[in-house]
């Protein structure tokens, strides 16, 4: 059992690490010495060790990996390495030599956190970060004494670059997009093109030769392009970006028909063209997507009116098998997560017998947490901070977690509203079984969604039934009698039927969290309709049973209010909808 074990242990070692060391990889010895005793790394990753000799080369490079598999150190790493080692030592009047842009504070926060452990015993290169929520007078001050790695997310960084005359940046180096897709997923398409532009990166190389107070005039920018998706939108970052770039993680074959196509095209052949071809490639295909293959991925077929008690099921089953462990749970809006948070911290397990009515429990006995978009900036860094220490606790939240977040030891990763793009599902459950560690995944899907395992099939990620009603039978020994005939649904389950008779006495009984789950209705049904391309195929807002909808949020029935405010959002939308197609119609007729 043992030897199997271990050779278990083998695989995953050698899928996941290198077999060389970092200082074989040409980095500084006290930055090896940093590497391991302020993170406890012996040696590289697979990527890092592919990517920390092209970051020294001084080569541009595109970085296609799985996550959990240690992007961040593959970037800092070099970095500090290079800024170490410039004679006579940088200085902070010397400004910023690398930036990194990130599309979440939390992993603005992370990024800079790890920075700071790495530069421990190299006092003379200041890190820093500026993102949406801070103070701007102190991010100023900040900038105006110098800061030699800046970690940003690209809002705040425009504001700074525009108005900040004190932030010096004549001396940068690198840009780092880590995360890039999400980046400009976000919509900040326009901000990083206008960054790019003042930086002077985009084509324009005549800035740096020009400023006389260059620390390092010789070299050249290099910038770095990192996720584990790609897809079209990065096409284009990667080429108003990256010049001639290494690719780690592309598909080899495909690039090298891109390759000989080019050579065989012409002189001078344009490799950001090439980039994009193989980008776009490889987002039709399966490979996009690396997901760790020790993840058990797993969907649940609920229907919708029971998702509810199944997931707070689910919940109890988890937290009662192992209670020291993490679990995330993904929702589709932040009042979602509201309601959710709040329902959990007050719901009480329905007492079964005289006895038990005296002693009143908690029915997930566990430590709740959550995360949203919505949430005061200082909220949101404590939950980040705290999750990151637990033990053991359920973190409630919407896609804000999904990217690059890296909490320790999340057992369970459960995606309670399907997340869509199936590159937001790869994020999602890329919170758990990182660095090779064990992790599980379960997506819950409603009968007339089924469909979604075929789109994510289209993208190699395939996924096996939870046995639910195995599950729910579970629970027939806490007091509920046996049914005598088999089963024949979900709905009619004893156990469903009673968890749901008391979730709903609990709502009616408490207008704080009533009108919480109205609100939460109702926006759950737009975030519904919002589902893009394709995908409108499977979750169609119109198969939806919007009393069975209010169900899963504890509501008895579909209140008229509840109907009355989601008409009125609909009628907006559509009005809104109107309007835009006309001004588009008069701005063609204009030009
Ligand atoms: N060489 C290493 N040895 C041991 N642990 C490592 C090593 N490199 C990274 N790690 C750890 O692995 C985890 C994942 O690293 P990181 O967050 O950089 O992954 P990532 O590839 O950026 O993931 P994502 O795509 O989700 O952003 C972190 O906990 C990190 O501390």
């Amino acid at each position: 059992m043992n030897n199997v074990k271990s050779k278990a242990d083998k695989k995953k070692n050698s899928e996941v690490f290198a077999s060389c060391s970092f200082s074989s990889l040409g980095l500084h010895p006290t930055l090896c010495d940093q590497l391991k005793e302020r993170l406890g790394f012996e040696g590289p990753t697979q990527v890092q060790a592919e990517a920390i000799p092209v970051v020294l080369s001084g080569r541009h490079l595109l970085v296609n990996a799985a996550t959990g598999t240690g992007k961040t150190v593959a970037y800092l790493a070099p970095i500090i390495h290079h800024l170490q080692n410039i004679n006579p030592r940088i200085q902070r009047s010397d400004g910023t030599f690398a930036l990194v842009l990130v599309p979440t504070r939390e992993l603005c926060m992370q990024v800079y956190e790890i920075l700071v452990k790495l530069l421990h015993r190299f006092h003379w290169i200041v890190p820093g970060y500026i993102m949406g929520g801070e103070n701007r007078s102190k991010e100023k001050a900040r900038l105006r004494k110098g800061v030699s790695i800046l970690v940003a997310t690209p809002g705040r960084l425009l504001d700074h670059l525009k108005n900040t005359s004190s932030f010096l940046h004549t001396n940068l180096r690198w840009i780092i997009f880590d995360e890039a897709d999400r980046i400009l997923e976000l919509g900040f398409g326009k901000d990083i093109e206008q960054i790019l532009n003042i930086l002077g990166t985009k084509q324009d190389k005549s800035v740096s030769k020009e400023n006389a107070t260059l620390k390092i005039p010789e070299v050249q920018k290099q910038n770095l392009l990192l996720s584990a998706t790609l897809n079209e939108k990065v096409n284009h970052l990667a080429k108003i970006s990256l010049e001639n770039p290494v690719m780690i993680g592309l598909d080899e074959k495909k690039m090298q028909q891109n390759v000989n196509h080019d050579h065989a095209g012409s002189v001078g052949s344009d490799v950001f063209g090439r980039l994009g071809e193989s980008a776009k490639g490889l987002s039709a295909s399966a490979e996009e997507y690396k997901l760790p293959s020790q993840l058990v991925q797993r969907y649940i077929k609920v229907p919708c009116g029971s998702r509810l008690v199944v997931l707070l099921s689910i919940l109890k089953h988890l937290f009662e098998s192992e209670a020291s462990q993490k679990i995330v749970v993904f929702f589709s809006t932040c009042d979602a997560v509201d309601f959710h948070y709040s329902l959990i911290s007050k719901f009480q397990r329905p007492p079964i017998s005289q006895s038990e009515a005296e002693v009143r429990k908690m029915f997930l006995g566990c430590k709740t947490l959550r995360l949203h978009g919505n949430m005061n900036h200082e909220d949101r860094k404590t939950t980040f901070q705290t999750f990151k220490t637990e033990k053991s606790a359920l973190l409630l939240s919407t896609d804000v977690s999904a990217r690059g977040l890296d909490f320790p030891k999340v057992r369970c990763i459960i995606q309670y509203d399907s997340p869509g793009e199936a590159t937001e599902f790869v994020h999602r459950v890329g919170r758990t079984a990182r660095l090779g560690e064990k992790g599980d995944s379960l997506i819950f899907l409603q009968p007339v969604e089924i469909d979604y395992l075929k789109d994510l099939e289209n993208h190699g990620v395939m996924l096996t039934e939870y046995p639910l009603l195995k599950l729910l039978d579970s629970f027939l020994s806490h007091g509920l009698k046996r049914p005598i005939k088999k089963l024949l649904s979900v709905e009619m389950h004893p156990w469903v039927l009673s968890l749901q008779k008391a979730l709903e006495s609990l709502i009616s009984t408490e207008s704080t969290l009533r009108n919480l789950a109205k609100d939460s209705f109702c926006s759950w049904v737009r975030a519904y309709t919002a589902h893009r391309g394709e995908l409108k195929q499977i979750f169609m807002v119109k198969k939806l049973h919007l009393g069975h909808v209010a169900k899963s949020f504890a509501l008895k029935e579909q209140p008229s209010v509840v109907n009355k405010s989601l008409q009125k959002q609909m009628k907006k939308r559509k009005r809104d909808e109107k309007h835009k197609v006309h001004s588009k119609k008069r701005r063609v007729v204009k030009s």
